[in-house]
């Protein structure tokens, strides 16, 4: 479902940070999209949110273009991000932030999307009248990917879930994002640093070493065979 054909990323023509990616999700498919500081993780989620242009090559949706450097035609192909620093409206309570997704998504009754969010998230129920920029970490987080959620993205990509959060936390996102994936058919891309979490909830394992895929391989392959991951991290060949 999402296409990924000779991707180049970056911020300058003459020397990209992400080199000729290619790669294909399928619907309902987690991929932990793994790498070292530096890599061009971040850049790649952006580049394909639409929020730069791309250097060179093609990224589909369901056999549709996506238009480079559009973040609109990003998302109307169904591509959301969650971004590592979560852009929630920070003076906005939670609820009025669920209540804008809801709205530009145009697609759920807002009191149907309200629920859903709450399903999701419980924690969130006593939050809803609160400003956003006043929750913790953890329930900003659960904000972010419900708002998200809640555009019905194909492709869901999260930036650095775990930022900041404890594994706690995390631990409950988590099997969240696989309930979606496998109910809605949700793609999603994961950039976490918590390696072993990120492969207990993914399928698949995509690792970026200097702009390049280094291993693209089940996720339980690799769980069980860390050193691998350690010597792609190390430069090694893979
Ligand atoms: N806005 C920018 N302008 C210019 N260079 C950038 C910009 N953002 C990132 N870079 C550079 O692109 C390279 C890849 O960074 P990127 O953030 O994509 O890596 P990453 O794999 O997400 O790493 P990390 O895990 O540290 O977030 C780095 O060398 C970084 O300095």
């Amino acid at each position: 479902m999402l296409t990924l054909q000779k991707l180049d990323a970056g911020y300058r023509e003459d020397s990209p940070v992400v080199r000729g990616i290619d790669l294909t999700v399928e619907r309902g498919e987690i991929i932990a999209f793994l790498g070292p500081n530096g890599a061009g993780k971040t850049t790649t989620l952006e580049t394909l949110a639409g929020l730069y242009p791309r250097l060179d090559g093609e990224v589909e949706v369901d056999g549709v273009a996506v238009r480079s450097g559009d973040p609109r035609s990003a998302v109307r192909a169904g591509l959301v991000l969650v971004p590592d620093d979560r852009a929630l409206f920070r003076g906005l309570s939670c609820e009025q932030n669920l209540r804008l997704a809801i709205r530009s998504s145009r697609r759920a009754p807002v009191r149907e999307g309200l629920d859903q969010a709450l399903e999701w998230f419980p924690a969130l129920g006593k939050r809803m009248k609160v400003a956003a920029g006043q929750t913790s970490g953890g329930e900003q987080q659960m904000l972010a990917i419900a708002r998200a959620l809640l555009q019905k993205p194909k492709v869901l990509l999260i930036d650095e879930l775990s930022m900041g959060l404890a594994p706690v936390i995390v631990e409950s996102i988590l099997p969240v994002l696989r309930t979606v994936a496998e109910e809605q058919d949700t793609a999603m891309i994961l950039v976490e640093q918590h390696v072993r979490l990120a492969l207990e909830v993914a399928d698949r394992a995509v690792v970026l070493v200097h702009g390049n895929v280094a291993i693209d391989c089940p996720a339980s392959e690799l769980a069980g065979d860390l050193g691998r991951l350690e010597s792609a991290y190390l430069g090694a060949t893979a």
